[in-house]
């Protein structure tokens, strides 16, 4: 597409030298230049994109895209804001893929993978070409890939939407984390559905407050277009039972669909019975009644599989349909996933590293455990410093015995995250619970005291493979680890 062109869209824009010349990609990242493409400097978090403008060039970038001076022997394009640039432009060079491909942006704390894969699998089997795009990795077409963000940025995103268009893709179900939307990775894009799952306390680091937090998130849903016309009507899918929904549901112009358990809702849960087998319950909604018997433990996968199933229904799928595809669902990876090697307790592995969603995971188990309750945990570093004396506070509430360990600890010392969860169990009983740094230890040490019916809860790190220790970045998964243990604990 030659330069002239793909800025069309931008103004105020500032173009100095050749602008009818031929760009053949986009990057942001001066090691991925490949020469005819445009170089985009983005102010990093860690670093200033500017400062590679130089080195881009070199690598064979064409035209340089700034918001500060630059001085480069190729095409310099000033705009305001890079970032914001970078959102349209990456549309219009994919050829805006989402005015075709139907994307569906799942936000909220906690729920976003659980819910995206369920609204997948609704899709899915419906005979849908479907993509994904999450935490734990990318789909295009059978083609799976781990990727480093919840939500990649705006190139990487709209490159991964021409690809799955590419191949006949219908839906793209993908998770969109409050990072994402503030720093508008998601501008740009056409959403058809977005859908909240709900908002308790996360990411203080970046946001700061609440509120801000609570902003960002609404971001998603007062970008959903007022289209009107039945083939690209845009519904918003929110969850009554939350109180950010009522501002979600003003900033809003698409049609709103409500989904909840305790609060009146377009799509409603009732009768729900809890037991180890999974959740139970009866699905009322504007499409007729259900009962649905789900093989997901906890109140809140009744309320992943209400937004799924609103989602479901907004797109004309049956009910009876819905059902079926849900009740399949086995689980997600290192959600509340159970490591079975003959051990006569149960160990579950779960992705819960909020205060909110941990306390979810021990209630949970508190319904149906018959002995005691373990509970190893930690809480990543870099990361919310104020949730981890909440956390703490948490686990050893609802376990017998908390094991207070290290999470990803990336640049800090491990001791002294464990010390800001220690500041939060002053008034805590000492036997509830002990530290102990290294992860493998913990694990070990929690399988050791575990006997018949007990339930040890491994949390935080749900399905990831490594941990990140002083950047390092080592092998690290607690369901091996967690064997490890068990087949220890068998041959004492
Ligand atoms: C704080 C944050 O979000 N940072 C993101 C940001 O990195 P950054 O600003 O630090 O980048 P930088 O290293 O300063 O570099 C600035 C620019 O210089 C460029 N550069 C850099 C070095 C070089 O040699 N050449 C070069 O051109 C970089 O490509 C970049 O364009 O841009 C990167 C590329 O898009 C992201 O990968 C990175 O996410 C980091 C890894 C991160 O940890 N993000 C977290 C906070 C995050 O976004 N999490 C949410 C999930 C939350 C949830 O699920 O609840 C997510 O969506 O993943
Ligand atoms: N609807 C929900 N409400 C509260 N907690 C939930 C909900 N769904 C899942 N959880 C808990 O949160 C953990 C993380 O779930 P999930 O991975 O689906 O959330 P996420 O929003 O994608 O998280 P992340 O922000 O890390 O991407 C689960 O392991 C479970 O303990
Ligand atoms: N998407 C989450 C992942 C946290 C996972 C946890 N294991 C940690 O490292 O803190 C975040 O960026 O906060
Ligand atoms: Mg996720």
């Amino acid at each position: 597409m030659l330069l002239r062109d793909l800025l069309a869209p931008l103004l105020p824009v500032k173009v100095t030298g050749e602008d009818s010349i031929e760009i053949t990609g986009l990057t942001a990242d001066s090691r991925k230049v490949k020469p005819g493409c445009l170089f985009i400097c983005l102010p990093g978090f860690t670093v200033d994109g500017h400062q590679f403008a130089a080195k881009a060039v070199e690598m064979g970038a064409v035209a340089v895209l700034a918001e500060k001076d630059v001085d480069v022997p190729a095409t310099i394009v000033r705009v305001p804001d890079t970032r914001r640039a970078m959102a349209m432009l990456a549309d219009r060079f994919y050829g805006s893929p989402t005015r075709t491909l139907k994307v569906i942006g799942v936000t909220g704390t906690n729920g976003k993978t659980t819910t995206t894969h369920l609204i997948d699998k609704i899709l899915h089997d419906q005979q849908k070409q479907t993509g994904l795009i999450g935490t734990i990795h990318r789909r295009i077409g059978e083609v799976t890939e781990e990727m480093k963000n919840t939500t990649p940025d705006a190139l990487e995103l709209q490159e991964s939407f021409r690809r799955m268009l590419d191949i006949g893709t219908e839906y793209a179900t993908i998770e969109v984390s409050s990072h994402a939307l503030e720093m508008g990775r998601v501008r740009g894009c056409e959403i058809h559905t977005a859908v909240f799952t709900n908002l308790t306390q996360d990411h203080l680091d970046y946001h700061k407050t609440m509120e801000n937090y609570r902003h960002a998130k609404s971001l998603l849903f007062a970008q959903l277009g007022n289209v009107y016309d039945p083939k690209r009507l845009k519904t918003a899918v929110l969850n009554a039972d939350d109180e950010a929904s009522a501002l979600f549901a003003t900033v809003t112009p698409a049609r709103v669909i409500t989904y909840g358990i305790d609060k009146p809702a377009d799509v409603r849960a009732e009768e729900i019975s809890i037991s180890t087998q999974g959740t139970s319950f009866v699905a009322h909604t504007f499409a007729g009644s259900i009962r649905l018997s789900l093989k997901l433990m906890g109140k809140f996968n009744v309320y992943n599989a209400l937004a799924a199933m609103a989602v479901g229904l907004a797109e004309g799928i049956p009910l009876a349909e819905i059902k079926s595809s849900l009740e399949q669902v086995q689980g997600v990876n290192g959600r509340f996933e159970a490591v079975n090697a003959g051990q006569p307790f149960a160990v579950l592995v779960d992705y819960s590293h909020t205060p909110d969603s941990l306390e979810n995971a021990l209630t949970t188990i508190r319904e149906f455990a018959k002995g005691k309750v373990f509970c190893v945990v930690g809480c990543g570093g870099d990361r919310d410093k104020t949730k981890r004396p909440i956390m703490a506070q948490i686990a050893t509430k609802y376990a017998d015995l908390a094991v207070l360990t290290s999470d990803n600890p990336r640049s800090e010392e491990p001791e002294a995250i464990i010390s800001d969860m220690l500041a939060g169990l002053a008034e805590t009983a000492p036997e509830r619970y002990t530290s102990i740094v290294d992860r493998r230890e913990a694990i070990h040490h929690a399988v050791s005291q575990a006997s018949e019916g007990d339930v040890i809860l491994i949390a935080g790190k749900g399905h990831e493979t490594y941990q990140i220790i002083k950047g390092e970045v080592l092998s690290f998964d607690d369901r091996e680890v967690a064997k490890e243990a068990i087949a220890l604990w068998k041959n004492e």
